[in-house]
């Protein structure tokens, strides 16, 4: 039986990933505002985007916290970041929905996002995955390393020292496999199915786009940045 132990460096490791995973929130709670009014396609719409400029700008914020990240390539922070907006953005709209909520609540949720102008044919496939990551009951720290983990894939496009990527991910992928052995010892293959849910999170994130022009608004107006990081406009 194999003994596992986080090491000092790896406890460090964590203390800094999570506070920095919970420090840079997104500071209204779309899930409150969306449970406790009906909004319009339009209002929707507008809300998707500004959620989503506010998340871009706090991935940054968290990036700068991931320890080696600073001392990349410059060209590959942007890389990497252009590279994982999308899916950090599912991943943490599924960790809200799969939030504990009082009973009744989590359907009204769903019901408003089911509701809110995203066109018929991406409900299936992204509540597919809501429902995956609610079902893994995932950890606060599972959660922020699954989210570094996302942000550190040395395989996106345009990164060049792909090597200097992966070494930091390496040190992330062990730090999480140890935590699931420890906190599901009775669920051998919990890592792996963790780790099975980036590429399920992969999938859905190539919708993104006509996600987003098949909304039914009438205007379909981004923010600057977003036509940066999402292929819009
Ligand atoms: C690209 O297409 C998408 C992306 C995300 C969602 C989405 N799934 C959610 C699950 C729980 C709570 C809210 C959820 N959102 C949106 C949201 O804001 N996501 C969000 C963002 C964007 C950043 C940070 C954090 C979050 C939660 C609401 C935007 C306003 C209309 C209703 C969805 C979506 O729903 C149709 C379609």
């Amino acid at each position: 039986k194999e003994k596992v132990e986080i090491t000092k460096e790896q406890r460090t490791l964590m203390k800094v990933i999570v506070d920095a995973y919970s420090t840079h929130q997104i500071p209204q709670d779309v899930a409150k505002k969306l449970l406790q009014e009906q909004y319009s396609a339009d209002e929707n719409f507008l809300l998707l985007t500004e959620m989503a400029t506010s998340q871009v700008q706090v991935l940054v914020e968290f990036t700068k916290n991931i320890p080696g990240f600073l001392s990349l390539d410059r060209e590959d922070q942007i890389a990497l970041l252009k590279g994982s907006a999308v899916e950090a953005m599912f991943l943490r709209s599924a960790q809200v929905f799969s939030r504990k909520m009082p009973s009744g609540q989590t359907e009204v949720l769903e019901e408003r996002i089911r509701k809110s102008g995203i066109s018929e044919e991406f409900i299936i496939p992204m509540f597919n995955f809501y429902k995956s990551i609610v079902s893994l009951h995932m950890v606060q720290e599972e959660q922020a390393l699954l989210t570094t983990i996302t942000i550190l894939t040395p395989d996106r496009p345009y990164v060049k020292d792909q090597q200097a990527v992966e070494r930091i991910q390496e040190t992330m992928l062990e730090l999480l496999r140890k935590l699931c052995v420890l906190q599901r010892p009775q669920e051998p293959q919990y890592f792996a199915r963790l780790l099975g849910r980036l590429t399920e999170l992969r999938t859905l994130s190539h919708y993104h786009a006509e996600m987003l022009t098949s909304w039914r608004t009438n205007d379909h107006k981004f923010t600057p940045l977003l036509c940066e990081i999402w292929d819009v406009q």
